[in-house]
């Protein structure tokens, strides 16, 4: 059950999306769908297949061509890009913490920007995310540098969640992470995700990641979404040739891992 009614997930609608670029390049070819309220869904595909267009078309950094992206009922195009991300968590790879900035300041910036900066509650508030992220409280004053790459992710998710957006977008996360660490934070997302009752959309190319941690996968290819399935019905195959070519990388994997344990 989601613990605060007020991070609530909202629906996410693509409306014949196109984006093209002067010089000829079209990233995104006309893509039509619906993303539910509290859904996890990951976008896949190979490199340059249109993935961080589409997701960085609902936070307006990119504007479409053509067509129309909303969030619930409310086009984005109607607001400044400025409020939109203020209620949009956002999170990338290496997450740009500042870094002259403490823990604590680098997770309070979006309270700080919104003039909500009353010390003993934003104290508490950040406290309350570090819990949330599984950092110890004693990290809130250790400046960006001192942090592992798996810490400092987690930071910028606790950072992105500080003004309680329902939609959390996420690029290529955990791209800079090693296996292990990058294992526990999917879990973690997706306790997170589950426990505030998010609408979160997820850029990967890792197949086995999206597999894993989502509700739902998109498979883009050349601007355009190929499949849109669940990841029991990708693993069943038949979801397209690009779909099943992503699928085949970890099912190799794990079909030669299990001959490993039988030599
Ligand atoms: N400013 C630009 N001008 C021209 N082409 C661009 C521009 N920005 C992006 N592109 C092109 O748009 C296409 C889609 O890019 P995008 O970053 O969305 O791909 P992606 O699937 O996220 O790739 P990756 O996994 O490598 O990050 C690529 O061919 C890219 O070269």
């Amino acid at each position: 059950m989601p613990d605060s009614a007020s991070h609530l997930g909202q629906s996410v609608s693509f409306d014949h999306i196109v984006k093209s670029y002067p010089d000829g390049t079209v990233a995104v070819a006309g893509v039509t769908l619906e993303i539910e309220a509290g859904a996890f869904v990951a976008l896949v595909g190979t490199s340059g297949s249109g993935k961080s267009t589409l997701l960085k078309m609902i936070n307006r950094l990119i504007d479409p061509s053509e067509g129309a992206v909303a969030i619930g009922d409310a086009p984005v195009s109607q607001e400044t890009p400025y409020a939109l991300r203020r209620r949009i968590g956002y999170v990338f790879q290496n997450i740009g913490l500042f870094p002259h900035m403490t823990v604590r300041e680098n997770v309070a910036i979006g309270l700080r920007l919104r003039g909500d900066d009353e010390p003993k509650a934003t104290q508490a508030r950040v406290a309350e995310l570090l819990d949330l992220v599984e950092l110890p409280q004693e990290m809130a004053d250790r400046l960006p540098e001192q942090l592992s790459g798996g810490q400092r992710q987690r930071v910028g998710v606790a950072r992105a969640l500080a003004t309680r957006p329902g939609l959390l977008l996420m690029d290529e996360p955990f791209g800079a992470l090693d296996p292990v660490t990058r294992d526990s934070l999917g879990d973690a997302i997706r306790a997170i995700h589950d426990r505030l009752g998010l609408t979160t959309i997820m850029v990967t190319h890792d197949m086995a990641e999206a597999l894993l941690l989502a509700d739902r996968v998109l498979v883009m290819s050349e601007g355009e979404i190929v499949a849109d399935a669940t990841p029991r019905e990708l693993v069943s195959g038949d979801c397209g040739e690009q779909a099943d070519a992503l699928v085949a990388v970890p099912r190799a994997q794990t079909q030669r891992l299990r001959e490993l344990e039988h030599e």
